[in-house]
C-alpha cells in the first residue's frame, strides 16, 4: 500500500487528495451506518484521531459528517499541527470541536469512528490508550474502523496489545493480509474496500503475489467438460480407503471428487474393507489394493492421474510407501490427515518425494493440513510467533516444494513459486467432522482435470466454502457434495 501511495503521488496526485477521498469513503460508510437515525435526537459521532495519517482520515471524515448535520466530536491524540503535512492539513480542514483524548469518553455516543492507528501501528497499544480501546469496545455504540481496527497488525492480523472490535472497517484500494487473517478478520466486522484515486495500473509495478481467494483468481483456468469430451478427458481420481472400520472418510472424499468433476473415481481398498466399501458405492469404482506391489501394478494404468491419501487411512509405513510410489510415478497427490502425520518423524523424506529430484518444475503434491497437522511437519514454523499464518504457509510451501493449504476459518493456500491466497469465505458450520475429507475430493477432481495445482487448490477451497454457505446452518460433511452442482452453475454464470 505504501508503494501504491508513492507511485500515485509521484504521478502527480496530491497526498492530501488521497486523504480527502479516504475520509469521504469513511464518512459515506458512517452515514450508511447512521441511516434511519435522526441527528437531532441521537448521541454524538465520536471520531478518535491518532497522530498519523489514520487520524488525518478521521479528521476529514469528521468534517464531512459535520457538514451532513451530525453532532461530531473529535478526540485527538497528539498534536496534528506538529505532525505537519497531510495530517496538519486535515486538522485545518476540520471545522468542528476537538479535545485531547482521555479514557473519559463522551457518554451519549451513537457511533465511534476509530482513526487511532492504521498501517503505521508500530508497537503494542498499552497504558491509557489500551484503556481507551477497551472503553470503546465496551460501549453500546457502533464502531467504524478506518483502514484497520486500531491494534490489529496489517501484515499478520495479530492483536498488538489490545484492539478495537469494529462493526465495520473501511479500507482503501486493496485489502491487507490483516483484514483476512484471524484474529484481525473478526475484529474488522464487515469489510468495505473503497477506491480513492489509486489506479489499478500501479499493480503492474508492484506485482503483488498475495491475493484474496475468489473466482477472479482462477475461474478462467477452471477446466470444464468439453462438448465432444470423453470421461477420460476429465481425469481418473483415486482415493485410498482405510481399513474396514474406517472407510467413511475416503468415501466422502470419493463422492466429492465425482461431484466436483472428475471423469472417473476409483477407491483403492485393502481386502478387509472391500465388502463394506462395495455395499456403499455405485458410480464410484472399487479395486483391491494390498501393499506396495499391488499399487505398483495399478500405477501401470497411466490414466489414473490424481490421488488422495490420508482420510481414515491410518498412520504408518503403508502411507509413506504409497505416497512415495504415487509421486515417484509422476502422479498428482493430495496428502491429508493420516497421510501427513505418517511423515511427522521424517518430513524431509516427504519433501524429497515431492520434488522427485526436481525433474518436474510444476508441483504435484498438495498438502492440506489443519494447524495441528501442520505443526507435525513444520514444527519450527508453527511455533514461530513472529510469522503470520500467511508467512508460515509460504515458508512451508517453499520448503516442501508442495502446494500447502493451511486450513481453518482463514485458510491460506501457498505455492512454491511465491504466490499465495487467503480465503475468507465459508461458514463456521464447516467446523464439523469430515468436511476436510470432502475438500480432498474436490481438490483431486480439479487435479484430475489438469487444472494447475495452485489454482486447483484455491478453487477447491472456495467451492467447499461456497457449498457450506449455500447449505447454511445444520451442515454435516455429507451435505457438501450435493451443493457442488449449484456452486458449479454459479461459476459457469460468472464465466460467461
Ligand atoms: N495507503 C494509502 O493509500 C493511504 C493511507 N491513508 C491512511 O494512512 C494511514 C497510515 O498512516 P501513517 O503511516 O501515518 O500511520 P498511522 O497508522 O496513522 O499511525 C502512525 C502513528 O501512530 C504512532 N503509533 C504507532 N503505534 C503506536 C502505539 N502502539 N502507541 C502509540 N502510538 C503509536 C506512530 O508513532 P511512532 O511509531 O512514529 O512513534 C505514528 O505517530 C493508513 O492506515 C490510512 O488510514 C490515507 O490517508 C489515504 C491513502
Ligand atoms: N470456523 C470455520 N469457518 C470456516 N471454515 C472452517 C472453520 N473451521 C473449519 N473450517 C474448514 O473446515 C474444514 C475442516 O477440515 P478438517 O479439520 O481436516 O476436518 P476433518 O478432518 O474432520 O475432515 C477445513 O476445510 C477448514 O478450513
Ligand atoms: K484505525
Amino acid at each position: 500500500m505504501a508503494e501504491a501511495d508513492r507511485i500515485t503521488i509521484e504521478g502527480g496526485f496530491a497526498g492530501f487528495s488521497l486523504m480527502i477521498e479516504a475520509g469521504r469513503g469513511v464518512a459515506d460508510a458512517a452515514l450508511a451506518m447512521l441511516k434511519g437515525l435522526a441527528p437531532a435526537v441521537s448521541g454524538d459521532v465520536v471520531c478518535l484521531a491518532g497522530p498519523g495519517k489514520n487520524g488525518g482520515d478521521a479528521l476529514v471524515a469528521a468534517e464531512f459528517l459535520r457538514r451532513a448535520g451530525w453532532p461530531v466530536v473529535v478526540r485527538q491524540l497528539g498534536d496534528p499541527l506538529s505532525s505537519g503535512g497531510d495530517v496538519a492539513e486535515a486538522f485545518r480542514f476540520y471545522r468542528g470541536r476537538s479535545e485531547p483524548i482521555t479514557s473519559d469518553l463522551p457518554q451519549r455516543v451513537t457511533l465511534f469512528i476509530d482513526g487511532l492507528f492504521g498501517a503505521g501501528l508500530s508497537r503494542p497499544i498499552q497504558g491509557e490508550l489500551a484503556e481507551i480501546v477497551e472503553a470503546v469496545n465496551k460501549s453500546s455504540a457502533r464502531i467504524l474502523a478506518i483502514d484497520l481496527p486500531s491494534g490489529i497488525c496489517g501484515r499478520t492480523g495479530a492483536v498488538l496489545g489490545t484492539a478495537v472490535k469494529a462493526d465495520r472497517t473501511v479500507t482503501f484500494f486493496r485489502g491487507k493480509p490483516g483484514h483476512l487473517l484471524d484474529p484481525g478478520r473478526s475484529h474488522c466486522g464487515v469489510l468495505d474496500i473503497v477506491q480513492i484515486g489509486i489506479e489499478d495500473t500501479v499493480l503492474q509495478t508492484i506485482r503483488p503475489t498475495c491475493f484474496r481467494n475468489g473466482p477472479a483468481l482462477w475461474n478462467d483456468v477452471r477446466r470444464r467438460p468439453q462438448a465432444s469430451g470423453h470421461k477420460y478427458d476429465r481425469g481418473h481420481a483415486v482415493v485410498f480407503s482405510g481399513p474396514a472400520a474406517r472407510t467413511g472418510a475416503a468415501r466422502l472424499s470419493a463422492s466429492a471428487a465425482l461431484r466436483a468433476g472428475a471423469g472417473l473415481v476409483t477407491m483403492f481398498s485393502p481386502p478387509s474393507a472391500l465388502l463394506v466399501n462395495a455395499s456403499h458405492l455405485t458410480a464410484i469404482m472399487l479395486k483391491r489394493c494390498e501393499g506396495a506391489e499391488d499399487l505398483f501394478e495399478h500405477l501401470k494404468d497411466d490414466r489414473l492421474n490424481a490421488f488422495v491419501l490420508g482420510p481414515g487411512f491410518g498412520v504408518g509405513k503403508a502411507a509413506r510407501q504409497y505416497a512415495e510410489l504415487v509421486l515417484g510415478a509422476g502422479r498428482l497427490l493430495v496428502l491429508d490427515a493420516d497421510g501427513l502425520t505418517s511423515f511427522a518423524d521424517d518430513p524431509n523424506r516427504l519433501f524429497a518425494a515431492s520434488r522427485n529430484g526436481d525433474r518436474e518444475p510444476r508441483p504435484r503434491l498438495v498438502l492440506t493440513p489443519h494447524m495441528g497437522e501442520f505443526a507435525r511437519l513444520f514444527p519450527d514454523l508453527a511455533e514461530d510467533t513472529t510469522l503470520s499464518k500467511l508467512e508460515k504457509t509460504k515458508h512451508a510451501s517453499e520448503r516442501s516444494g508442495a502446494i500447502v493449504v493451511l486450513k481453518g476459518a482463514d485458510t491460506v493456500i501457498a505455492s512454491p513459486d511465491g504466490r499465495a491466497a487467503i480465503n475468507d469465505t465459508g461458514t463456521p458450520w464447516l467446523a464439523t467432522a469430515g468436511t476436510g475429507d470432502v475438500l480432498t475430493g474436490i481438490l483431486a477432481a480439479q487435479l484430475a482435470q489438469r487444472t494447475p495445482a495452485f489454482e486447483a487448490a484455491c478453487m477447491s477451497v472456495w467451492m467447499h466454502s461456497r457449498a457450506a454457505e449455500l447449505f447454511g446452518p445444520g451442515l454435516i460433511a455429507e451435505d457438501l457434495p450435493g451443493q457442488l452442482p449449484t456452486v458449479l452453475t454459479e461459476l459457469e454464470r460468472l464465466a460467461t
